[in-house]
C-alpha cells in the first residue's frame, strides 16, 4: 500500500492530540487529510484526474480542478481588488516582501458563490472540512514578477509561531491552481528535488509537508512573458473556525 504517508502523518496526529490531551484539554479528533490518488479523484461536483503522484515529498498535479469559466471568472473577481502581496515575517506579521513581488486579493472564506463553490470543492477533493482552509488566495505575477523560493509551513522557531498556529494549528498542505496558462516562465519549481511544474490553465498542484521538511522548499519562477494567475489555497492542521466547525 502507498503509506509510508499515512503512517507518518496518523503520527502527528497522534503527537498531536497527546500535546492536547497533556495540556489538559478536549481530546478533539483530528480529520485527516486525503492526497489525492490516481488515477481520479471525485471532489464534490467535479471528477479530477491525478496526473503526476510523487510518494516523497507529497506532490499531486491534478488536472481539471476547475472550468476555464471558473478560472475566468475567479480573475474578473480579483481584478479590482489587487494589491501588492505580503508575506508573513517570522515575527508572526504580514509584510510587503522583496522575495515575492505579485499582487493578490484575500477572499473570505465563502464570500461569493464561486468561491463558496470552490471551497467545497476542495474540501471534498482532500476530505477535510472547509475551515482547515485559509481564505482563499487569488496572485497575479507580471512578467518579471516571482515568488523566490520559502516554505509554506510556520517555523517552530520563529517568534511568531504561537500567533500564526493560535488558530488552526500548522500548515500542512498548499493547493496552487493554475487559472491561466502563461506565455512564459512562471513554473513552480521545487529546487531540492529538481522538479518543476507548469501552470496549465484549470490544473492544480498539492503539495503536503510537515514542519521541517526541506523537499517542500518552492518558488514561483519568474513569469518570463505575458501574465500568471494562480488561486492559493493552504490547509491548517485543525479548523481556523472560532467555533470549531
Ligand atoms: O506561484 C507559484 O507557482 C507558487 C505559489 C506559492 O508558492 C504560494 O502561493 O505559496
Ligand atoms: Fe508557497
Amino acid at each position: 500500500m502507498q503509506n509510508k504517508e499515512v503512517i507518518s502523518l496518523s503520527a502527528d496526529v497522534s503527537d498531536h492530540s497527546k500535546r492536547i490531551h497533556n495540556k489538559g484539554m478536549r481530546r478533539e479528533a483530528l480529520p485527516r487529510i486525503r492526497h489525492p490518488e490516481p488515477p481520479r479523484v471525485l471532489a464534490g461536483d467535479c471528477a479530477v484526474n491525478v496526473s503526476l503522484r510523487l510518494a516523497s515529498p507529497v506532490i499531486r498535479l491534478l488536472d481539471g480542478l476547475l472550468s476555464a469559466q471558473e478560472c475566468d471568472d475567479l480573475i474578473a473577481q480579483a481584478v479590482p481588488r489587487l494589491q501588492r502581496s505580503v508575506v508573513i515575517a517570522n515575527s508572526g506579521r504580514t509584510q510587503v516582501d522583496r522575495g515575492r513581488t505579485s499582487e493578490s486579493v484575500c477572499f473570505e472564506t465563502g464570500e461569493t458563490a464561486l468561491i463558496q463553490r470552490l471551497e467545497e470543492r476542495i474540501a471534498a477533493l482532500l476530505r477535510v472540512p472547509v475551515h482547515h482552509g485559509e481564505p482563499l488566495q487569488v496572485t497575479r505575477y507580471l512578467a518579471g514578477q516571482q515568488y523566490q523560493a520559502h516554505y509554506d509551513w510556520f517555523d517552530p522557531d520563529n517568534a511568531g509561531y504561537e500567533a500564526m498556529t493560535m488558530r488552526g494549528g500548522q500548515r500542512v498542505a498548499s493547493l496552487v491552481m493554475y487559472l491561466n496558462t502563461p506565455e512564459m516562465g512562471g513554473g513552480t519549481n521545487f529546487p531540492n528535488i529538481g522538479l518543476t511544474f507548469t501552470p496549465i490553465r484549470g490544473s492544480a498542484l498539492y503539495f503536503a509537508y510537515k514542519a521541517g521538511e526541506q523537499a517542500s522548499w518552492h518558488a514561483g519562477m519568474p513569469v518570463l512573458k505575458g501574465e500568471k494567475w494562480i488561486a492559493t489555497k493552504w490547509l491548517r492542521e485543525r479548523s481556523l473556525d472560532a467555533s470549531g466547525n
